[in-house]
């Protein structure tokens, strides 16, 4: 039995609350798409308007990306979307930092510092263990409840997700509520179950497909994206130097495993039929008996859009994760809004992904049951994985 935000006396309450705003950030380090804040305005709306005293929790990229960036742009957004008045420290859990949160008044909200600038939190650890982390230790003391909405973390043992309960009593938020409702008992949803596994995580989807159709959870996984290209490099079609070097460097040490799939599941486990590059300018697409090409392959063609669609329309559930190909040009966001757009023929559609979740705004798709805020974090649920998050807060 989890606690929720209904269970907790928010009134004067310090409480820590783990948000996931881990976003896309721009060349100038302002950030590029606010999605995942507005998905936490409920859950922070809520306890400030109850009175508590919330201290923000959350993580922005990972040590040494380009996207490892401060909290300050984050907090900037979050007041103008926010009721509640905001405010920004640069510290997570020092002394200036717990007396911030001892001095806030009820209902403000106080974004605290990257929690990956401090190396634990890049680790993982039994919940025993995170709870004796710097930042947890030194935090703790200061509050009276902690708030898990990280969802799209959930799938972390990091302290911040998992030490906190050790120490007080924790609650899921409205996000980790929803997602937990509509992700946490995938094996009664409507079947037959179609998973499309697309995006560049090749090596975790490989992981997935295999997963599913071992467990038979999926009756047919369709492939795009990278990971469709990486299937049918399996099958042995070469799509020629490009797309090839793509799909390796993507699939780790996967794509032997992707080929015994491929020989054990063939007839549940779908690869594109045409991919689309970039010729003169123009989209081109290219059927799979004319590969390979110089060009690399950048999105799937209308021929698998209709026959993965054919598919997605005769499905009780559709489980969709990851891009058909690079919608971030509009020329290639073609796979992605046909598929996205079949997709809701089903009698009951998932998405889930953070770049899925920025495809979906962005290309203006709409219909589905279930727009999940996580990738991993979901992909987790839809193989019927415990999540350390939910366990920690159980
Ligand atoms: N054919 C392709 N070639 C290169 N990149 C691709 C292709 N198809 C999709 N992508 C890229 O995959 C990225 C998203 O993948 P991923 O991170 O796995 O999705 P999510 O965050 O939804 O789980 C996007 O940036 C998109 O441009
Ligand atoms: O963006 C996230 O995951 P996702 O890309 O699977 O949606 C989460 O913030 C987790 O980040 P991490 O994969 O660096 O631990």
């Amino acid at each position: 039995m989890i606690r929720t935000l209904d269970d907790l006396d928010a009134e004067g309450a310090a409480v820590g609350v783990r948000v996931d705003i881990n976003s896309p950030v721009a060349p100038d380090g302002t950030l590029d798409d606010d999605s995942r804040l507005r998905a936490h305005v409920e859950t922070l709306d809520e306890l400030a308007a109850r009175g508590a005293r919330v201290a923000v929790l959350a993580h922005q990229g990972r040590p040494g990306g380009d996207d490892f960036t401060s909290l300050a742009d984050h907090a900037e957004r979050l007041s103008a979307l926010l009721d509640a008045p905001v405010e920004y420290v640069d510290a997570t859990f020092s002394a200036a930092a717990r007396e911030r949160v001892r001095s806030l008044a009820d209902g403000s909200v106080l974004v605290l510092e990257n929690t990956r600038f401090y190396s634990e939190e890049v680790m993982q650890f039994p919940p025993a263990e995170a709870a004796s982390t710097h930042l947890v230790a030194g935090l703790a003391p200061v509050l009276d409840a902690y708030v898990n909405d990280a969802f799209a973390a959930a799938h972390r043992s990091q302290p911040s997700i998992v030490g906190f309960p050790e120490h007080l009593p924790g609650y899921a938020g409205r996000v980790m509520e929803r997602e937990l409702d509509a992700l946490g008992d995938i094996a009664s949803t409507p079947t037959p179950r179609v998973y499309c596994l697309g995006g560049a995580k090749v090596d975790d989807s490989i992981g997935v497909a295999s997963t599913v159709l071992e467990s038979g959870l999926a009756d047919v996984v369709l492939t795009a994206g990278v990971v469709g290209n990486a299937f049918l490099h399996a099958t042995g079609v070469d799509l020629g130097p490009e797309s090839t070097r793509v799909l390796t460097d993507r699939a780790g040490d996967r794509l032997a495993q992707a080929e015994e799939l491929l020989d054990t599941y063939g007839d549940r486990l779908h690869v594109p039929l045409d991919v689309a590059v970039e010729r003169d300018g123009e989209r081109v697409e290219v059927s799979v008996e004319d590969l390979p090409v110089p060009e690399p392959a950048m999105d799937v063609g209308s021929a698998t859009v209709a026959a993965y669609g054919d598919v997605l329309a005769n499905a009780g559930t559709g489980i969709l994760n990851g891009p058909a190909g690079v919608f971030e040009e509009e020329r290639f966001a073609v796979g992605t809004r046909g598929l996205f757009e079949g997709a809701t023929a089903a009698d009951y559609t998932i998405v889930g992904g953070g770049d899925t979740a920025s495809a979906i705004r962005r290309l203006g798709l709409s219909g589905f049951d279930h727009v999940s805020t996580g990738g991993g974090a979901a992909l987790a649920m839809l193989t019927g994985e415990s999540l350390p998050a939910v366990e920690a807060l159980r």
